[in-house]
């Protein structure tokens, strides 16, 4: 599987802009077998959470139907970071997922809300996990914050996941957390673990460091990107998700009727 993860400098609060950042970079990989794209987390709006009811996604609009084309035109499966939606009287964080075909794969509400950035206040909790195939790859979905809750990602790795992805904005003050808690998540399930930060300044005092990651189920990092914007570019060999679970049988031996 030929992932490419596209971190970038997400403009705040200015969606057309971030939308024609993303296709720009699309123009550079016309031609190109491959099969998966990330995006990071809120990659539309950034943070500008007062100005939801103006930024905000209406029905997965119009951000589904440019994933879509953007999916048809590429070949990719695109798992696209995610972007805020309006969800009733509030809004959601969600990720959605479109197959080359065009189809949607996955729709996604990130379930832990990160206070720090006033999550809590202004979105609404998903409660589902982000399971999802590409072909016959079982694959699972998370966004940022989520990350810190093994318990969350066990259960979504319960339910079927060679390949974990995470969108995020994780900013630079936590990087040494970040590194660590991705390779931690794919030692601990035994799965690749591909993770998508941004980069640069929100212009409101937080720094984005990028380092957008793909960890393989032993923990070895395959691919690593600095701070710069751009393409982190990954091959992954799903055999090793079996191997290194035969190896060390971690779900065979979990105690089950001690904890769930
Ligand atoms: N956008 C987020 O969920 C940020 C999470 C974060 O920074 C953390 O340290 O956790």
């Amino acid at each position: 599987m030929k992932i490419g993860l596209l971190q970038f400098n997400v403009a705040y609060g200015l969606p057309a802009s971030n939308r024609a950042t993303v296709a720009k970079y699309l123009t550079e990989i016309q031609d190109q077998a491959i099969d998966v794209i990330l995006l990071p987390e809120m990659w539309t709006s950034g943070y500008a959470l007062k100005s939801l009811d103006q930024l905000a996604d209406q029905d997965n609009e119009p951000t589904g139907t440019t994933l879509r084309a953007w999916a048809r035109q590429t070949g990719a499966t695109i798992v696209g970071g995610s972007i805020p939606v309006r969800q009733g009287d509030g809004f959601v964080n969600r990720m959605l997922a479109f197959g080359p075909d065009g189809q949607q794969k996955l729709s996604y509400d990130k379930v832990h809300l990160f206070s720090l950035m006033e999550e809590d206040r202004y979105l609404i909790a998903g409660n589902q996990t982000g399971n999802f195939s590409i072909g016959t790859v079982p694959c699972g979905a998370v966004i940022c914050y989520d990350l810190r809750f093994p318990e969350w990602i066990r259960k979504t790795v319960i339910g079927g996941c060679a390949v974990l992805f995470v969108a995020a904005q994780w900013p630079t003050a936590r990087l040494d957390h970040w590194r660590l808690l991705i390779q931690a998540r794919a030692i601990e399930n035994q799965c690749f673990v591909v993770a998508c930060n941004r980069t640069g300044d929100d212009g409101r005092g937080t720094h984005f460091p990028g380092h957008s990651m793909v960890i393989d189920p032993w923990g070895r990092i395959v691919a690593e990107a600095d701070e710069q914007p751009g393409w982190l570019w990954a091959e992954i060999d799903l055999e090793q998700v079996e191997q290194v679970r035969r190896t060390i049988p971690v779900f065979r031996d979990r105690r089950t009727e001690l904890y769930s």
